[in-house]
């Protein structure tokens, strides 16, 4: 049996062995055509980062407030059903690496559904529907903002405040408010990789690439159990998410590595280290250019579930999600600390 995993039939794929991918500094890209831009959203904060090879991220550290994140953790891990998917390509067998769930579908206008359908679709939880508006909204906030605003106390500018969202999930008690500790006017005070000079008003929208309005259909959680499980190299690039993907990819829970190397040139690489509560957008060429990983490690970590946001534009794209993340296999419960195949 082979259990190592090809991520997706009709993506871009590159099995990775474990810890192999080995990043060192004096190996990174040199900073030439690097821009990295910092701006503030309401209370966090948000890097624009674009580098060489086509490289298109928005990195929101530290999105979620800390003990909010942990809710949520807690949350999809014990209301979600899991589902540790085995396929076969060809006449290899794969075991997926990890525990994955899926929710949503296309906006095709089709009926009726189940004769389109492989799988029924399921509908998306309302606490993740929260978060799905609440990304669109701040994705396209950022895109269309070429300001480098530096302020202490910014008001919100979304109709939607991520603690507002949030107090449903952290159960009965009204939320206190988090402590500024996290807050974008500390996080400002050091020195962020950028443009020396800072404007806060007056600038117009950066028109150089056109980002679509963001709307998402598909939401995929995948629960990193220990450090044997992983997703191995990849990129989101198939036909059915459209052209130039716009994918938002939060981390709950425990830390991971998270890798990324140009498809052609393997000088470029990079490296992140996902903590709780982070989100990671990854837009305009990335897909067509990176691939990403999640390795397998073997000092400990703790249990980590990462949830995606992504756009499918056909029935096959949704047919496709819930082949490789549902499966036909049992559904399984976290419950006392395990997962349990649920009675069927
Ligand atoms: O867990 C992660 O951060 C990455 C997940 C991922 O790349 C995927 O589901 O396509
Ligand atoms: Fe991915």
């Amino acid at each position: 049996m082979n259990i190592s995993e090809k991520r997706r039939v009709s993506g871009s794929n590159n099995e990775v062995k474990g810890d192999e991918m080995k990043f060192r500094d004096e190996k990174r890209p040199k900073v030439s055509n690097i821009s990295t831009r910092s701006i503030p959203l309401s209370f966090k904060l948000v890097r624009k980062i674009k580098r060489q090879g086509e490289l298109d991220l928005l990195y929101f550290q530290r999105l979620i407030p800390e003990k909010l994140a942990t809710n949520l953790f807690q949350w999809c891990l014990s209301e979600l059903p899991w589902y540790r998917v085995q396929y076969t390509v060809g006449n290899r067998h794969v075991l997926t690496p990890r525990w994955t769930t899926l929710f949503g579908k296309d906006f095709t206008p089709h009926t009726p559904t189940d004769k389109v359908y492989r799988r029924k679709p399921q509908p998306i939880p309302k606490r993740l529907i929260d978060l799905v508006k609440l990304m669109e909204s701040y994705i396209d906030q950022v895109n269309n903002s070429n300001e480098i605003i530096i302020q202490k106390n910014s008001t919100p500018s979304s109709s939607h405040d991520i603690r507002t969202m949030f107090s449903r999930v952290t159960s009965k008690k009204t939320p206190k408010p988090e402590s500024t500790a996290d807050d974008t006017s500390s996080i400002l005070q050091q020195p962020l990789a950028g443009p020396p000079n800072s404007t806060p008003q007056g600038k117009a929208p950066n028109k150089s690439i056109d980002y679509d309005r963001t709307a998402f259909n598909i939401v995929l959680l995948n629960y990193y159990e220990t450090g044997s499980d992983s997703i191995s190299y990849h990129s989101d690039d198939e036909s059915f998410l459209g052209v130039n993907p716009t994918i938002a990819s939060f981390t709950l829970g425990g830390s991971r590595d998270f890798l990324m190397k140009h498809k052609v040139n393997s000088d470029l690489k990079e490296k992140f280290t996902f903590a709780n509560g982070d989100c990671l957008v990854m837009q305009g060429g990335t897909q067509s250019n990176w691939l990403h990983a999640i390795p397998k490690r073997n000092t400990a970590v703790q249990p980590r579930i990462n949830i995606t946001l992504r756009k499918s534009i056909s029935i096959e794209g949704t047919n496709n999600y819930y082949k490789f993340n549902v499966g036909d296999g049992a559904a399984y419960r976290y419950r006392q600390g395990k997962m349990v195949p649920e009675m069927s």
